[in-house]
């Protein structure tokens, strides 16, 4: 049997804007009956152009956002955000990656307080098993235990994300959405981040939903691809499938625009970063 960990059928979401005292109220279809499903362990890379309603999906699926219509399922679980069905697990079931490093950290808190913030918030767990606990996550990052009392602004972008990926983790959650978590980032850096976001899904086997422009760290990265045109699906396909044949003219027309030779030039840092990390383990 399938084990789906997060489920959209028919997922809509209105904005509502203006109705100032002359203006005019107007609504925005940002989705339009969006339906998908993620498999335990899997990666579902959502791609499209701007506005075509990836951050809406996102926010949806986060739980920060309500669907204006459908249903959101997390690990089979119905989610209704109006009437708080929502309960503490779902929340943490689900945890978000956001692009920018430098904005998501608050820089007035240690990376201690950052990573031992969600542990205090839930409850029931001892400050001092918080601190070990972060400790032990800042390790598994790449990062270093000692790195617990200082300020984000002494870290390096790269670093910075491991830090807000390390802070997603705690709450051992079962979903990460992934919202263009390396475009910010150096090609370099990118590789080495992806290398650890490939890891720790083997490792705690997470399901990410991946939120992309950049089409060769798709296709480094998911399983499955989901092309989002004005707020609808209109190619749900495997990513080999999407990428040797892209069926919907949209989709040929994105790839035709994109140029993916940065594919090999990914793979071939991935690859020397494997081979290091082997040398060094011995
Ligand atoms: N808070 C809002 N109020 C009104 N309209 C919004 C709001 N947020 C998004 N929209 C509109 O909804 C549509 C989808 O926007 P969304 O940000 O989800 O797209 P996107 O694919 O994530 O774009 P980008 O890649 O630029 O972030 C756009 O037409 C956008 O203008």
């Amino acid at each position: 049997m399938s084990d789906i960990v997060v489920e959209g059928r028919g997922l809509v979401r209105d904005y509502v804007t203006g109705g100032s005292l002359f203006g005019q109220k107007k609504a925005v279809r940002a989705l339009k009956g969006i339906d998908f499903k993620v498999e335990r362990g899997k990666t579902l890379a959502v791609v499209g152009e701007s506005g075509c309603g990836k951050s809406t999906l996102a926010r949806i699926i986060t739980l920060i956002d309500p669907a204006t219509e459908g249903q959101l399922l997390i690990e089979g679980q119905p989610v209704d955000i109006n009437h708080g069905s929502i309960t503490r697990k779902m929340r943490s079931a689900v945890q978000i990656v956001f692009q920018n490093p430098y904005g998501s950290l608050n820089p007035r808190q240690k990376v201690g307080q950052v990573l031992t913030e969600p542990l205090r918030l839930q409850g029931g767990v001892p400050e001092a098993e918080r601190r070990r606990r972060a400790m032990a996550m800042l390790e598994r990052v790449g990062l270093k235990a000692e790195h617990y009392n200082r300020f984000p602004h002494m870290f390096s972008g790269g670093q910075r994300q491991r830090i807000a990926i390390a802070r997603a983790l705690m709450l051992n959650p079962a979903l990460l959405v992934l919202d263009e978590p390396v475009s910010a980032l150096d090609l370099s850096v990118q590789a080495q981040v992806l290398n650890l976001l490939k890891d720790l899904q083997d490792e705690f086997n997470l399901t990410y939903v991946f939120i992309s422009h950049d089409l060769s760290v798709v296709r480094y990265l998911a399983d499955q691809v989901m092309v989002l045109w004005k707020g609808e699906v209109v190619e749900d396909a495997s990513r080999d499938a999407i990428f040797s044949a892209p069926q919907h003219p949209y989709t040929q027309k994105l790839f035709a625009a994109t140029p993916v030779a940065d594919v090999d030039s990914i793979r071939t840092r991935v690859a020397a970063r494997a081979a290091e990390r082997a040398r060094l383990a011995g």
